[in-house]
């Protein structure tokens, strides 16, 4: 029997990230290719025009899979009864921008769409916040929705996860889909850390630490780090846009091993709101490995943190606190 389709709001669907998603989640990306969907898609007013061409095109490409689409202004009327929320809405980071220079913008806009959430969704609606800054907005967003349940609202650093396998599978000259369990702790921001402490590749022979198998400590604790941290602003200097395609992809990654659960023996990265696990605050939306089963991720614990690992760890977890602290500034004013 044909499933009920399931609601997806994207927010900010007229921006580039949301062009190259809702494609993505019409063709059954996000959910899989027998989920049938309705897209509800966001803008504000100066992009009504932009976002009906989206609409016009949705229409034009004919997927099976869509079975509607709400395109509003009116952010009561996209939040309605959606099951699942994808924020891509906000002020993107320019050449030159840190995170923190947009902070104030997305705040007040997190705060607003919040409450419609938690107003028109559905009472299990899970929530990804991708725009920026990712883990401070998915913090307001928390704060603001407080029926919504605090599991159900989560951002994005998949796309942090994905590059740090891309990088590794390049370095190796290996398929990308033999690399696992890499770990984003943290902030989607310039502090995260990428770790590959726990990595390992499929090889024919079996398992192997990515450690031992790239053999380059210094480049692994160097370079890698650095490129991980820093692709975004790469990718902006590149295009003059920041990352779309890779976001819009990484989102769907997110959503899709969230509901339909992750691989047996493999863990993502996905920001959610701290307990406490590795010593972290509790009270930030930081970025831990997670598994997923039956529509709930769960922080894998028990991972050996070694000296240099836990200053980084910290270290992250200091500005998602400093953060924390400039929103509420932000709120008040
Ligand atoms: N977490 C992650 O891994 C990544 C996050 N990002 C972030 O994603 C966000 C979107 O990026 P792009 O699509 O490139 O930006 P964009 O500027 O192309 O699109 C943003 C869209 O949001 C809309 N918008 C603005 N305020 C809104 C509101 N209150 N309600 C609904 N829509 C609103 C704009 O009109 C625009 O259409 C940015 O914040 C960017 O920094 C980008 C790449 C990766
Ligand atoms: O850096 C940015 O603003 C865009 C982004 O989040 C990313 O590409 O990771």
């Amino acid at each position: 029997m044909a499933k009920d389709p399931v609601r997806v709001l994207v927010t900010g669907a007229a921006g580039q990230i949301g062009y190259a998603l809702v494609p993505m989640i019409a063709r059954g990306i996000m959910l899989g290719p027998d989920q049938p969907v309705i897209l509800h898609m966001l803008d504000i007013p100066p992009a009504t025009e932009s976002l009906n061409g989206v609409k016009m095109e949705l229409t034009d490409a004919a997927f099976p899979l869509l079975k509607g689409v709400v395109a509003t202004t009116d952010v009561a009327e996209a939040c309605k009864d959606v099951n699942i929320a994808v924020m891509v809405g906000g002020f993107p980071r320019k050449e030159g921008m840190e995170r923190k220079d947009v902070m104030s913008k997305n705040v007040s806009i997190y705060k607003a769409q919040a409450s419609a959430l938690e107003q028109h969704a559905a009472k299990d609606v899970k929530v990804l916040v991708v725009a920026n800054p990712a883990n401070t907005n998915a913090l307001i967003l928390k704060e603001f929705a407080p029926s919504i349940p605090e599991k159900n609202i989560t951002c994005l650093t998949r796309l942090d996860h994905n590059r740090a396998l891309g990088q590794v599978a390049e370095r190796l000259n290996v398929p990308v889909s033999t690399v696992k369990n890499v770990i984003i702790w943290g902030n989607h921001s310039s502090s995260q850390y990428p770790d590959v402490n726990h990595a390992v590749i499929d090889s024919p022979d079996g398992e192997k630490a990515v450690r031992d198998a790239v053999s380059d400590d210094a480049w692994l604790d160097g370079e890698f780090i650095k490129v991980v941290q820093q692709r975004g602003a790469a990718i902006i200097k590149a295009r003059k846009l920041s990352s779309a395609l890779s976001a819009a992809s990484s989102a769907c990654d997110h959503i899709r091993d969230w509901v339909l659960g992750t691989p047996k023996g493999s863990w993502v990265s996905m920001g959610v709101y701290s307990d406490g696990s590795y010593n972290v605050p509790p009270g930030i939306i930081y970025s831990y490995p997670v598994t997923c089963a039956n529509g709930d991720w769960t922080i894998v614990q028990g991972l050996s943190i070694d000296e240099k690992s836990r200053a980084k760890l910290d270290a992250t977890a200091d500005e998602l606190v400093e953060e924390k602290a400039l929103a509420y500034t932000c709120i008040s004013e």
